[in-house]
C-alpha cells in the first residue's frame, strides 16, 4: 500500500493511503493479500486522528533537567519534560501504524506555546496560559509545520554519515567589532542545488565591504558545488511544498514569490545552507533570515540530523508567543511566510544532550532556500555605495511594509539611507 502526505486547508497534515489496483488481487501473492487493507479501512487518515482527545500534556509543573541558556526557565522546564519523551496517550498504536505504512506522523512531537511579556504580572499570566500542543496543531500558532518520518531511518542515517564527512570542509564565519574578531559558534557551508543558481549568485556583483555583507550572497559566491546526495531531498521537499501551495494559495498570491530566479511559477530550492553544531555549546541566536536575497515572504525548509536540539520560534508582535520544540534526527520543519518577517528563530545552547548513536553530540541542519536574483538586484545602493538591506516593519502604522536601509555590521555607523519597497507582507 502506498502512502502520501499532503497538507489540509487548515495546515494540518493528511496521510493518504492508496490501495493497490483491483487487478493486483489476481496475482496470487498470498503474503501480500494477507496484509491488504480491509474494505472498511479509510482511504485517507488524518495523521493525528486517533489521538484527538485526552492527550494534551501540561508541562508547566515539570522540573527542569536542562538549563538551556538560562534566560527562559519556564520554557526550559517544559522542553526538558519534552526531552523525556512522555508518549501522548493513544499515540503509540497510531505511530506504529504510520511507520508500518512507511509514512509520516507528527503524533509524538510536543510543542510548548508560552506567551511572554516583560512585566512580572504579565509573565505570571503567561505562565498560567502556557500549554502544550501536538505538532499537528503547530500551524495554528505559528507559520510553521513540523513533519517526521518524511525520510526513512536508513536514508537519514546514511545522509548523516555523508554530511559528517562533508562537514570537515565547513567553516565558522567571522567578523570584526572594535578590533575584536567574532566567530559564529557553529560551522556552515552553502551548497548549490543546480548550476543556474550558481550563475545567478555569481552574477550578483553588488559592491560590499567587510561591514556590509550580511546577506547570503557572500556564502553563495563561495558555495560548494551540487552534492548528489541532496537531490532526492530537494525533490521530496519541493513536492511537499507544492502540495501545500495548492491548499494555501493565499500565502503565495499577491507577492512576487511565484517569480523564481529561473522564471518558473513553482517554488524551487536553489541552495542549501548547512550548519554543524558540534556540541551543546554551539548555537544560533534569535534571528530571521536575510530578506534581501530571499525576497519577500520567503520559505525556508530545515532538515535535522544527529543529536536532538531545541528550536525556538518567537513572535515579534504582541502578545509575544514563544514556541519551543525538540528537533530530532530526520525531522523536517517548514517555516512558511511570514515566519521570516514576523518571527525570530534560534537554536539555543544546551548544557546536556542525549548522544546520537552516530554523531554523538553533533547536530547537522540543512536549510533549503530559494535565491531571488531579481529581488536582490532591486535593492538600491545606500549612500555609502553599498547594497542596502531589506527588512520588514513589525509595528506602528507602517506594519506590514518592507524597507531598504543601510545596515552595517560592527562599529560602522549607518549612513541613514532609507527607502520603502513596493511590497507588503501582510496581504
Ligand atoms: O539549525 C537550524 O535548524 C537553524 C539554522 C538557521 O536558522 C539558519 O541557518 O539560518
Ligand atoms: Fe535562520
Amino acid at each position: 500500500m502506498q502512502s502520501t502526505l499532503s497538507f489540509a486547508a487548515d495546515g494540518r497534515l493528511l496521510l493518504k493511503r492508496k490501495r493497490p489496483p483491483a487487478d493486483a488481487d489476481n496475482e496470487g501473492d498470498e503474503a501480500r493479500k494477507s496484509v491488504r487493507p480491509q474494505p472498511q479501512q479509510p482511504a485517507a487518515v488524518e495523521a493525528d486522528s486517533s489521538i484527538a482527545q485526552g492527550d494534551l500534556v501540561d508541562l508547566t509543573d515539570q522540573p527542569s533537567s536542562d538549563d538551556d541558556t538560562g534566560d527562559r526557565p519556564a520554557a526550559a522546564a517544559a522542553a526538558a519534560a519534552v526531552n523525556r519523551e512522555r508518549p501522548a496517550a493513544g499515540s503509540v498504536s497510531l505511530m506504529s501504524r504510520l511507520r508500518a505504512a512507511g509514512s509520516s506522523s507528527s503524533a509524538d512531537i510536543t510543542v510548548t506555546v508560552s506567551p511572554q511579556d516583560g512585566s512580572k504580572e504579565r509573565k505570571a499570566a503567561a505562565a498560567a496560559t502556557k500549554r502544550t500542543i501536538r505538532a499537528s496543531e503547530l500551524p495554528s500558532v505559528a507559520p510553521a509545520t513540523l513533519m517526521q518520518n518524511v525520510f526513512s531511518k536508513q536514508e537519514c542515517d546514511s545522509l548523516l554519515r555523508v554530511l559528517m564527512g562533508e562537514s570537515t570542509r565547513w567553516q565558522q564565519s567571522s567578523w570584526w567589532v572594535f578590533k575584536k574578531k567574532h566567530t559564529t559558534p557553529r560551522l556552515s557551508a552553502y551548497y548549490l542545488l543546480n548550476q543556474d543558481s550558481h550563475s545567478s549568485a555569481a552574477a550578483e556583483d553588488a559592491p560590499h565591504t567587510q561591514e556590509h555583507a550580511p546577506t547570503d550572497i557572500e556564502g553563495l559566491r563561495n558555495a560548494l558545488p551540487p552534492l548528489a546526495d541532496l537531490q532526492p531531498l530537494r525533490q521530496k521537499i519541493e513536492d511537499l511544498v507544492h502540495g501545500h501551495r495548492s491548499t494555501h494559495p493565499h500565502l503565495y498570491g499577491r507577492l512576487p514569490v511565484d517569480r523564481t530566479p529561473d522564471g518558473q511559477k513553482e517554488w524551487h530550492a536553489s541552495y542549501v545552507l548547512c550548519n554543524l553544531y558540534r556540541d551543546g555549546q554551539d548555537c544560533v541566536g534569535a534571528h530571521s533570515d536575510h530578506l534581501t536575497s530571499l525576497g519577500p515572504r520567503p520559505l525556508i525548509v530545515s532538515l535535522s540530523f544527529g543529536a536532538t536540539r531545541r528550536f525556538r520560534l518567537v513572535s515579534r508582535t504582541e502578545p509575544k508567543t514563544t514556541v519551543t520544540m525538540m528537533l530530532k534526527h530526520g525531522d523536517v520543519l517548514f517555516m512558511w511566510p511570514p515566519a521570516q518577517e514576523d518571527w525570530t528563530h534560534e537554536v539555543p545552547r544546551m548544557q546536556s544532550l542525549a548522544p546520537h548513536p552516530t554523531s554523538r553530540s553533533q547536530r547537522i541542519s540543512l536549510t533549503f532556500r530559494s535565491h531571488r536574483h531579481e529581488c536582490f538586484q532591486q535593492a538600491p545602493l545606500c549612500h555609502c555605495g553599498n547594497k542596502s538591506i531589506m527588512k520588514a516593519t513589525h509595528q506602528g502604522k507602517n506594519r506590514g511594509r518592507y524597507f531598504y536601509s543601510c545596515s552595517p555590521i560592527g562599529e560602522k555607523k549607518p549612513c541613514g539611507f532609507f527607502q520603502w519597497t513596493e511590497w507588503r507582507f501582510d496581504q
